[in-house]
């Protein structure tokens, strides 16, 4: 008995050991492929290349993820098991293919990165990664989509651009819950963000969540504590927190997210007090009165907790919103200028006072939270490292697996 137990233990550990040298290796390949600047192309651009170095890498090794049961969920492996390359027989250009047209569509316009990173975050963050997010409203059901807090995400088109390639190489077999989290890895690597690597085997699901996006997704002008509090009711400890609004390196935030900060911060007319004074003029330049509604200026707008949604055209407050939003000029988030390292530049901001969202800002307003963000200002490996694990993570959450969920042949409809 005794023996057996010590037995498990050993394989236990051996098998998490070899889980972290595929993790290295996946990591060196990609590293490899990017100094080489090898540029593959998916049918679309030319002809599809099956070979994938990390598919492989990962695949190769399954057989040993079972064993670490443990081990695996604490590098963001949920219970439901999706499997490395899971399309490796199905579909096995299947990841090559997205990666080939975000590269490609990068190139000519580099703000897919943000907007597939941020779209990804809707979705998982909203009943798990299922593209609830990507569906149309239909009569009788509402979209998160024409909910408040995603009047201005991005992306849908990319998607459905990658979908009807993978639909041309292999008809109904990838998801677009998959196809999305695909995505937005290599939007990620794209933006000089790490890779990390994914399970795949996702299925779609066969609704839209409009409620649980108006209520649930973190708004900007939560404080610290709310803001903790909506991810770790999603199982992100405070480190993870940290690290995943990291993602915030990169895009753009619209004034109308930030502008009650400039001058009459909660009805005080004042400027928020944790912003950087010279940071603060900068801001009201750019979002200055003249092309921005006052109205809304002293209030935390656009609010993030509207009414439900129960009809599904879109209300007249979000058509208010998004035409406020197209006038809107925002604020480039790595506004002291491209090409900076991915997520240092981010958190020494936040140290100076200089974070855009109030959300970002008030990472500093907690002494857990401020560790990390000290952390990650100068150790950009940590940061790096950290931001991997928790993209994984979040790329797992709540997952559909077969014989749940559906594939759906358009991410935009049910099939
Ligand atoms: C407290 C949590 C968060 C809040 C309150 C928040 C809020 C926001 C807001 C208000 C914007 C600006 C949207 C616009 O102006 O159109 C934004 C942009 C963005 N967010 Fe977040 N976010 C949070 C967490 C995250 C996380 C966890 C990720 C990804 C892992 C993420 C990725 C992004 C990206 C990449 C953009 C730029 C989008 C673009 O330029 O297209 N955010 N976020
Ligand atoms: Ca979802």
């Amino acid at each position: 008995m005794l023996i057996s137990v010590i037995e498990m233990e050993m394989m236990r550990k051996l098998s998490f050991l070899i889980f972290i040298i595929c993790i290295i290796i996946s990591f060196k390949n990609r590293n490899a492929e990017t100094k080489k600047g090898s540029v593959i192309t998916t049918k679309w651009f030319s002809s599809p290349d099956s070979t994938s170095p990390f598919s492989d890498t990962f695949s190769s090794h399954a057989l040993f993820f079972s064993f670490d049961q443990e081990g695996i969920q604490n590098m963001g492996k949920p219970n439901q098991s999706l499997e490395y390359n899971f399309y490796r027989n199905s579909c096995p250009q299947a990841e090559q293919i997205v990666r080939s047209v975000v590269q490609q569509l990068y190139k000519v316009r580099p703000s897919v990165a943000p907007a597939l990173l941020r779209l990804v975050f809707h979705d998982c963050f909203i009943e798990g990664c299922d593209a609830s997010v990507l569906l149309d409203a239909t009569e009788g059901m509402a979209s998160e989509k024409d909910t408040p807090p995603n009047v201005s995400l991005k992306g849908f088109d990319i998607i459905d651009l990658i979908k009807s390639e993978l639909e041309e190489a292999c008809p109904g077999v990838v998801s677009c819950a998959d196809t999305l989290v695909l995505a937005a890895r290599e939007a990620v690597v794209l933006a000089g963000g790490p890779f990390y690597p994914l399970y795949t085997g996702r299925r779609d699901s066969f609704t839209s969540f409009a409620d649980a996006a108006t209520y649930e997704l973190p708004s900007p002008h939560a404080d610290l504590s709310d803001t903790l509090a909506s991810f770790s009711s999603r199982g992100f400890d405070e480190r993870e927190t940290v690290s995943l609004l990291g993602a915030h390196s990169i895009g753009v935030i619209h004034c109308k997210f930030f502008q009650f900060r400039l001058y009459n911060f909660g009805g005080t007319n004042k400027p928020d007090p944790s912003l950087d004074t010279r940071f603060l003029e900068e801001m009201r330049s750019i979002c200055n009165h003249s092309h921005i509604s006052t109205s809304t200026s002293s209030a935390p707008a656009p609010t993030f907790t509207g009414s439900p949604s129960s009809s599904t055209a879109p209300s007249p407050c979000f058509d208010h919103l998004s035409s406020l939003l197209a006038e809107d000029p925002g604020m480039d988030m790595a506004y002291e200028g491209p090409g900076t390292d991915f997520g240092t530049l981010y958190y020494r901001s936040l140290l100076q006072g200089k974070g855009i969202l109030y959300a970002d800002q008030q990472l500093m307003a907690g002494e857990g939270t401020g560790i990390w963000v000290r952390a990650y200002a100068s150790d950009s490996s940590l940061f790096r490292r950290d931001f991997a694990l928790a993209m994984m993570k979040l790329s797992n959450l709540g997952v559909l697996r077969a014989p749940m969920g559906q594939i759906r042949l358009q991410c935009s409809k049910v099939a």
